[in-house]
């Protein structure tokens, strides 16, 4: 199987693993980036098991309204019964790496908000130490130079990236050559430097659940 097939076979599973908590007025939260479109295109398939959705992206709650899937505003709902999305990386404690799309804030929103949150990814995301991927931090525009210099000393190489808009109007910078080795200590770190909005590190709310695509077929951890 190659990669792409392998985001398929995640999607599907989580379907099959989300379906049986499903009630007619369930919110499912929905993520953003390739395997989590995949999801979306799967959970078109189940529109009558639950009420709707929350998207993590107006890239997602596009696709999702072109299902003819209800998508409602966080602020309007009560809970979310299961958030499913993809990661960056993961580590074996389902700490994850974010926002390799420019996503992570409102991920990081919805994920707290629900109950449980299970992440799909194929076996490349799957890492020992996090940090091989650069771990993308959101910034208010204003403050971009002063956070790349506050990450400097926190031991990380800042590269801004050039072009790219939030949906929540902010700027991205991707910190290369961090060995993250506590993620709760270096997630708590980098949101406290001031004009940082948050950062990709999912460590203090981890994946309940990791569903990881394998060649030998797809492993719940
Ligand atoms: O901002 C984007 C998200 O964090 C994605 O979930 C992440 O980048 C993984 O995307 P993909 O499923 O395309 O590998």
């Amino acid at each position: 199987m190659n990669q792409d097939e392998l985001k398929q076979a995640v999607a599907k599973k989580a379907i099959d693993y989300i379906l049986p908590k499903l009630e007619s007025d369930s919110i499912v939260g929905v993520g953003t980036g390739s395997t989590a479109n995949y999801f979306i295109d799967y959970l078109a398939e189940i529109k009558g098991h639950f009420d709707g959705t929350v998207a993590s992206s107006e890239g997602s709650a596009e696709r999702l309204k072109q299902h003819g899937i209800p998508v409602y505003d966080l602020n309007s709902v009560d809970s979310v019964v299961v958030y499913v999305d993809g990661a960056d990386e993961t580590n074996p404690q389902r700490e994850l790496i974010k926002g390799g799309g420019a996503a992570l804030t409102r991920e990081k929103i919805v994920a707290a908000v629900a109950d449980e949150f299970v992440c799909i990814a194929d076996g490349s995301k799957w890492v020992e130490i996090l940090g091989g991927f650069p771990l993308p931090v959101e910034v208010i525009p204003m403050a971009r130079a002063h956070v790349g210099r506050e990450l400097l000393k926190l031991g990380g190489n800042p590269v801004y990236r050039q072009g790219v808009v939030t949906d929540n109007g902010n700027e991205i910078i991707d910190v290369h050559g961090l060995a993250i080795t506590d993620a709760k200590q270096m997630e708590q770190d980098i949101n406290q430097i001031v004009g940082v909005v948050t950062n990709g590190l999912f460590a203090a709310r981890p994946a309940d659940v990791l569903l990881l695509g394998k060649e030998s077929g797809v492993v719940q951890i």
